[in-house]
């Protein structure tokens, strides 16, 4: 073969490729039994996309004659595909640090936020914010994200409750899509609190009537990008016959389902989110035995987020009872001035040691489902032919390490690269 080629990465100890049969997701033993191949290269084209992984041997015989504008030999090292996060809220202004304290000291994550704080004290910072301001400090996040094994990304809006500043998150977002390598999926959460001095009936009238309208006309115009519509479903926030119009009319704008449910209370919000086609529901730490059968059946993919159960000290979700069913489950780190978690590498090591998933559950949690929990699993999510280049190389001879050592992502983590350009390298002080 004498073409060109963008990147070859060449005789890695392991290549890890989740799956190799262009599966949408997996589910129970799908999830334990991961794909590698034991001294492996792979081969990414001049459009970003893979062309080519198998043996080394292989790889080194049907590529003698081609070129690689770069090669990177990775004996010794692993390899995966780039990590995939199905949950954050990544736009906001104003931290809460403070209110970390008042949690140590025994306030709930309810308490916080019927006395005016959590997501109503953040909702006033961002309201004020400089768009730019809110680009800048994403940006950073992102490439915080990127630095620890995250290729793609999901953000959400719904710090603004109202029109004009949910608009601003979602148009920061596009900005970020424009400009940064990492892939994100955006996220209208504009159903993310009753707005102070509004009821939710008066709340779901302004979204239905004001909100998705506008995002409806900015959409076709093509000037604003979104794929996901959520609702945080919730007793003293959105109930359940709200939470059903609000997804409902999103959907018929072609947006995906992807909401908050189950979290504090049992909602019956997995089965509100089965009926409806959803194609995800995060939380869950209160689903029910018939929601979960509702979501199974549904293949409704559950985004477990074990950051929350872990800050908030409240119950983990049935992670080995979803898997048992044979729900799809994937994993978000439920970036948000709550929960300040970065890590997908850390949320995998909390997901095993709390949830009680197994390593090999967990990645193909943080891979392949969360992709799908997305809807682009046929992109990503895997390293098959096709698919994007976005992969992770590790300094280590066996790809476990990345979840065993907690917290050592950073040093593990030697190249991060997204359609087959080098996007961080860990032996240089800046990315690239
Ligand atoms: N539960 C609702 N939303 C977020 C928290 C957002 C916030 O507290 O600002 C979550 O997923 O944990
Ligand atoms: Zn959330």
């Amino acid at each position: 073969m004498s073409r060109n080629y963008r990147l070859l990465v060449k005789n890695a100890k392991q290549v890890v490729l989740i799956c190799n049969n262009e599966e949408k997701y997996l589910i129970k033993h799908g999830m334990q039994n991961l794909c590698v191949i034991e001294n492996g290269s792979i081969v990414i084209g001049s459009d970003g996309l893979i062309k080519d992984v198998g043996p080394a041997e292989t790889i080194r015989a049907q590529y003698s004659e081609a070129s690689f504008e770069k090669v990177i030999d990775a004996t010794g090292m692993c390899v995966l595909p780039g990590l995939v996060d199905a949950h954050t809220h990544p736009v906001w202004a104003g931290d809460r640090v403070h209110e970390f304290a008042m949690k140590l000291a025994g306030a709930t994550y309810m308490d916080v936020h019927r006395a005016g704080g959590g997501i109503h004290f953040t909702v006033q910072h961002t309201r004020a914010a400089a768009a730019s301001d809110l680009l800048t400090s994403l940006s950073s996040r992102l490439v915080r994200m990127q630095r620890a094994g995250t290729t793609l990304v999901e953000c959400k809006s719904g710090y603004g409750l109202e029109l004009q500043t949910e608009l601003k998150m979602l148009q920061v977002i596009e900005e970020a899509r424009r400009s940064l390598p990492i892939n994100i999926s955006s996220t209208y959460c504009g159903a993310h609190a009753v707005p102070k001095g509004k009821t939710v009936a008066e709340a779901t009238q302004d979204i239905l009537q004001v909100q998705l309208p506008r995002l409806k006309q900015l959409m076709s115009a093509g000037t604003l990008r979104v794929d996901n519509i959520d609702v945080f479903c919730e007793q003293g926030v959105f109930d359940l016959s709200s939470t059903r119009s609000i997804l409902q009319a999103g959907k018929d704008m072609g947006l995906n389902i992807n909401f908050h449910g189950d979290e504090l209370h049992p909602m019956n919000s997995a089965q509100l989110g089965a009926e409806l086609g959803a194609l995800a529901i995060s939380h869950l730490e209160e689903v029910t035995d018939e929601g979960i059968a509702a979501m199974a059946k549904a293949r409704t993919a559950a985004v477990l987020l074990p950051t929350t159960a872990y800050i908030l000290r409240c119950f983990q979700p049935r992670a080995r009872d979803m898997l048992d069913a044979g729900v799809v489950v994937a994993l978000g780190s439920d970036f948000n001035p709550n929960a300040y978690c970065c890590s997908m590498p850390i949320v995998m090591h909390l997901a095993c040691v709390n949830m009680r998933m197994s390593m090999p559950e967990a990645l193909a949690a943080a891979t392949i489902n969360a992709a799908f929990a997305l809807g682009c699993s046929h992109t990503h999510g895997s390293l098959e032919v096709n698919k994007h280049g976005d992969l992770l190389i590790l300094n280590t001879t066996r790809w476990e390490h990345l979840i065993y050592q907690l917290g050592g992502h950073q040093e593990i983590i030697r190249y991060v690269i997204i359609k087959g350009n080098v996007v961080h390298d860990n032996d240089k002080t800046v990315d690239l």
